[in-house]
């Protein structure tokens, strides 16, 4: 069989340890030929890719990023986009599969492929957020959540010195995982997340409450927060590639509002892409290649249009239907657990 494998939308780190799992899995157990389409679907489109053998893939795991590159192109868009002009390319090339590794914007334009056009694929899910349903956890997550943690705690120590609230801002565009997981971890007293808008008076109460035992008040927030009456995330950077709001920016908003409500020197730093660059951790190195593993067993089961996942501790496999169905929101009990230490 010969495989071609892409990684598309927003990188993460392990996205390097997919390729190496899948790599060697295939030219090991089944003498799998493996092709790299470059930048995503881009590649596809364009008919852009390169030969992926075992050398190639040699110290991956560790490697942060992705050797085949990501962007947000669309599939279904210009001269060599549809499923038609997709299966004619694959065709010219001996390609039978493709090996679809991301998150849920890129998995729903995989569905599409294989529900219209029939373009045999089998998913990998992607993404830092930690957004996408019917998997518990993805790799990147738990390498975002240690980088942020590490944020966390070097931002205590001069917020101490100084008697200063600091506000961080971490990502998650619809949901609040990082910021939930970064926040527990790092002691935050305050932690905002999409799933839950409050108000200004009640980020200000819980503020005021850690001042007046004497601590120097840290919030985490995620990037597509809102403030309750916000009908949509704070944004100033325009459009992405897919059209969406580019978010980031609402620490920047909320440090000089709760300085202005509470009196307490405010100040905000946005992570940004930091979280997303560099070594993943040993855990995401070893849930990726377990996802490279097992993706390439679903492609010789002929389990097309299915996704692997991790249940539990266990690779198990869903519809990428299923999957891209709904989010992966953070539960109201989970929020609960995590509003004990808030203020
Ligand atoms: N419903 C869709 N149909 C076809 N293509 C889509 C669809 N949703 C997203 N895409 C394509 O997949 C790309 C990647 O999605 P995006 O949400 O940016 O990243 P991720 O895969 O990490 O969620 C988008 O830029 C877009 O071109
Ligand atoms: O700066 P970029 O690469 O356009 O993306 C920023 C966005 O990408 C993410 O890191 C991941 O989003 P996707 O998984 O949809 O690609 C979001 O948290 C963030 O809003
Ligand atoms: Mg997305």
């Amino acid at each position: 069989m010969k495989i071609g494998i892409l990684t598309s939308g927003g990188d993460c780190p392990g996205l390097n340890a997919v390729i190496r799992g899948a790599v060697l899995q295939g030219v090991i157990e089944h003498d799998t030929e493996f092709v790299g389409f470059k930048w995503g679907w881009k590649g596809v489109v364009e008919e852009d890719f390169v030969p992926l053998v075992r050398h190639d893939v040699r110290g991956l795991a560790r490697q942060g990023g992705t050797i085949l590159h990501s962007s947000r192109t669309n599939p279904f868009e210009g001269e060599g986009g549809g499923p038609e002009n997709i299966q004619r390319m694959m065709d010219r090339n001996g390609i039978d599969a493709l090996m679809v590794i991301g998150g849920e914007g890129t998995l729903t334009a995989a569905r599409r492929l294989w529900d219209e056009g029939g373009i045999k694929v089998i998913g990998v899910p992607k993404t830092i957020d930690n957004d996408l349903a019917a998997t518990d956890y993805s790799f990147g997550f738990d390498t975002a959540v240690e980088i942020a943690t590490e944020a966390i705690d070097r931002l205590r120590t001069t917020a101490d010195s100084h008697g200063r609230c600091m506000v961080l801002e971490v990502m998650g565009r619809h949901v609040g995982w990082i910021a939930l997981h970064s926040g527990i971890a790092g002691g935050a007293h305050a932690i905002l997340i999409p799933e839950h808008p409050q108000s200004i008076e009640q980020i200000a109460e819980w503020v005021e409450s850690v001042r007046d035992r004497g601590r120097a008040p840290l919030v985490v927030v995620a990037e597509g927060f809102m403030l309750d009456g916000m009908t949509e995330a704070y944004s100033d950077k325009g459009l992405d590639a897919f059209n969406r709001p580019r978010l980031g920016g609402i620490a920047e908003q909320l440090a000089p509002m709760i300085e202005a409500a509470t009196g307490i020197e405010s100040r905000a730093t946005v992570l940004g892409h930091i979280q997303r660059g560099g070594a993943p951790t040993g855990y995401d190195r070893v849930l990726a290649t377990r996802l490279g593993i097992h993706a390439v067993e679903a492609a010789y089961d002929g389990a097309w249009g299915e996704m692997v996942t991790l249940r539990g501790t266990e690779i198990e496999r869903v519809s990428i239907a299923e999957a891209t169905g709904g989010l992966n929101v953070v539960p109201e009990s989970r929020y609960a657990e995590a509003k004990i230490f808030f203020g």
